[in-house]
């Protein structure tokens, strides 16, 4: 038994309370099908959000079981099946793979028998196992809606709450959704609330609750509704709620409630009686109706009445055993698995990834004649020829300035490609997806299983990048390196990409949108190559306070660093921006890889529902 017990949910604005959810008031026994209608924006799916936890109680009590969820702790993530209205699978992956990740990020399955019979079982109720092998991309409008219920269906909720789930299909398809929630309900004293626009097909459903202005105006058996309302047609119903206030038709269902709810209970004891709804064993059957008229109390207080039994033994099972949440590994190994599966499926992104990969090293190496350049010595002994002295020395300076500046620049270039790289490998990770990770993560999924998949991944991409751009270029210009100045130029490579992937990837899980948080990484590798100070130095109050935050500058200074001391002398008589100690620039730098992850943990771990 579902129960709510005067529910607000209020939110504030410009200083005034505004209860979107108004003193609800409803009894939902087991294996019930409720469907909530109402004009657009009565709050249908606000309540149902209530009603799932993710818009907690402004104030009233839920109840499950007679269980106070608010203060006994919510349902188990498997207990409820949430199916929101926007698709919740991968378009790339089939229609198999998607119920299988939902399993296994879902449900601690003993084995891999478990793990087919569940996804088999699933495919089989939903009608979906004769496409079981279809990409989601080319699925129908229904037949995506059934993939959500699918993907909801694998840890067996009890309460399976559906939001507009049958918005936009056709009348037919409509109908065989309607029909498979009804039937869903009929199983395993399911209950199923299913927001819904439309007034077709309302026979199908066990009552009806009719929302204004978040206040009940009607919750009763559906071929009654044109009766209270005193209408022919459903049709007419939402013009007849416009014609007095939400609080006076709240009134007069609290006042004429009695009757409906009677007529409840008794079609529902038919349906048991008639076998033809099956309650699991140990599941009691409670009415609809309230213990006292008009007031409601928590399902535990309330007195055994007659319709208050214990399912008959006919009943087909036991209530499903408990469902456990996977453990960190499973959900890790799950999410990286479809992570590279979606990746090599989506062929403009691996095309587009391999361009980048191949085609920005070639860019560097276009400059890399002059690096390869000789900075001419000067003589050890006087030539006594003041002119010859001068002319070499001029040599000398204009071998430093040539070199110098090819080396530096071309440094400074493989350093903005990484960081430009790193931008592109993370800004949409997270933000392009949240919503499908904000479902996920109410079904049960940890943000930390989440995260460490996307940085494994993203792992993979920078240790691709960087070493390719470090190795290819250093065919062509090698890096003019003292002892082990080679290996820390890879190291500060493969340190600009991580900081700006890990730097990109915290803006992704902080920002609203992918295209807020594709916009910002753009700006942010924009300004790296203007703030390093490598081109032009800044003025030294701008750059006191900007060097910090700037990788580039700490890659590029650490690589630079790390030449030979000839040519390390030449790029700094080619600079005005002075030079950190090789220590710092890795310090700094792991600082920044540091602060991009804990911006994505932050990020990732806060709720961002629509
Ligand atoms: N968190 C929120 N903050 C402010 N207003 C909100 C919030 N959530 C919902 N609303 C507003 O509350 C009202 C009810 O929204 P809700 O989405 O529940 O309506 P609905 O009945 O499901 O509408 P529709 O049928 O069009 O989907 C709307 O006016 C909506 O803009």
């Amino acid at each position: 038994m579902l129960e709510l017990q005067d529910v607000c949910f209020t939110i504030k604005k410009d200083g005034e309370s505004i209860n979107l959810v108004d003193l609800v008031n409803i009894r939902i026994p087991r294996g019930h099908f409720m469907a909530i209608v109402g004009p657009s924006g009565c709050g249908k799916t606000t309540l149902l959000k209530t009603i799932a936890g993710l818009n907690p109680e402004s104030s009233g009590g839920l109840y499950w079981e007679g269980r106070n969820l608010s203060v006994e702790g919510d349902l188990e993530a498997s207990d409820i099946g949430y199916v929101p209205q926007f698709s919740i699978a991968y378009d790339p992956l089939t229609v198999d793979e998607s119920v299988e990740a939902a399993t296994k990020l879902r449900v601690a399955v003993r084995d891999n028998e478990e793990l087919d019979h569940r996804i088999d079982r699933v495919l089989e109720e939903t009608g979906l196992a004769a496409i079981a092998d279809r990409q989601v991309k080319v699925l129908s409008g229904g037949q995506k809606r059934r993939l959500g219920l699918a993907m909801e269906l694998v840890s067996d909720p009890k309460l399976l709450l559906c939001d507009e789930v049958t918005s936009g299909l056709d009348p037919r398809s409509e109908r065989e959704i309607v029909r498979l929630l009804h039937d869903l309900s009929r199983r395993e004293g399911r209950i199923v609330l299913s927001v819904t626009h439309s007034l077709a097909h309302l026979e199908l459903y066990d009552s009806i609750l009719v929302l204004h202005e978040g206040r009940v105006a009607y919750h009763g058996p559906p071929d009654q509704v044109t009766h209270y309302f005193s209408v022919h047609d459903t049709e007419e119903v939402y013009p007849k709620l416009a014609t007095q206030t939400s609080e006076r038709w709240q009134s007069s269902w609290m006042k004429h409630r009695a009757p409906y709810y009677s007529k409840l209970d008794k079609v529902r004891t038919k349906l048991i009686d008639s076998g033809a709804l099956h309650l699991p064993l140990g599941v009691v059957n409670q009415p609809v109706s309230t213990s006292s008229q008009g007031e409601s109390a928590p399902a535990a207080e309330v007195g055994t009445t007659v319709l208050e039994k214990v399912a008959p033994l006919t009943s087909p099972a036991e209530e499903t055993p408990k469902v456990r949440t996977p453990g960190f590994m499973t959900q890790f190994m799950t999410l990286l698995s479809r992570r590279w599966r979606i990746f090599f499926r989506d062929r403009g992104q691996v095309f587009l990834q391999l361009a980048i990969l191949l085609c920005f090293p070639i860019l560097v190496t276009l400059f890399s004649e002059n690096a390869n350049g000789q900075i001419a010595n000067l003589s050890d002994t006087r030539q006594g020829n003041i002119v010859a002295e001068i002319a070499e020395q001029q040599t000398v300076k204009r071998d430093q300035v040539t070199v110098g500046s090819a080396i530096s620049g071309i440094i400074m270039f493989q350093v903005i490609l990484l960081s430009l790289m790193g931008s592109n490998n993370s800004a949409r990770e997270i933000a392009g997806e949240r919503q499908i990770f904000e479902k996920e993560k109410f079904g049960g999924l940890r943000p930390s299983a989440y995260l460490a998949s996307k940085v494994a991944f993203l792992a993979c991409l920078v240790l691709a990048q960087s070493l390719w751009m470090g190795v290819f270029v250093n065919l062509f210009a090698p890096f003019r390196g003292g002892g082990g100045g080679f290996e820390s130029h890879i190291i500060f490579l493969l340190l600009i990409n991580g900081a700006m992937t890990a730097i990109c990837l915290g803006i992704s899980a902080l920002m609203r949108t992918a295209e807020q948080a594709s916009l910002l990484s753009i700006y942010l590798v924009g300004f790296q190559l203007p703030l390093s100070g490598a081109v032009l130095a800044l003025p030294d109050s701008v750059e006191f306070f900007t060097q910090k935050f700037i990788s580039a500058y700490w890659a590029w200074s650490g690589s630079v660093s790390a030449l030979e001391p000839k040519v390390l002398h030449a790029v700094k008589s080619v600079i005005d921006t002075g030079l950190a100690e090789r220590a710092e620039c890795l310090y700094m730098l792991a600082f920044h890889v540091a602060a991009g992850l804990i911006a994505a943990w932050i990020g990732a771990r806060r709720h961002q529902w629509d």
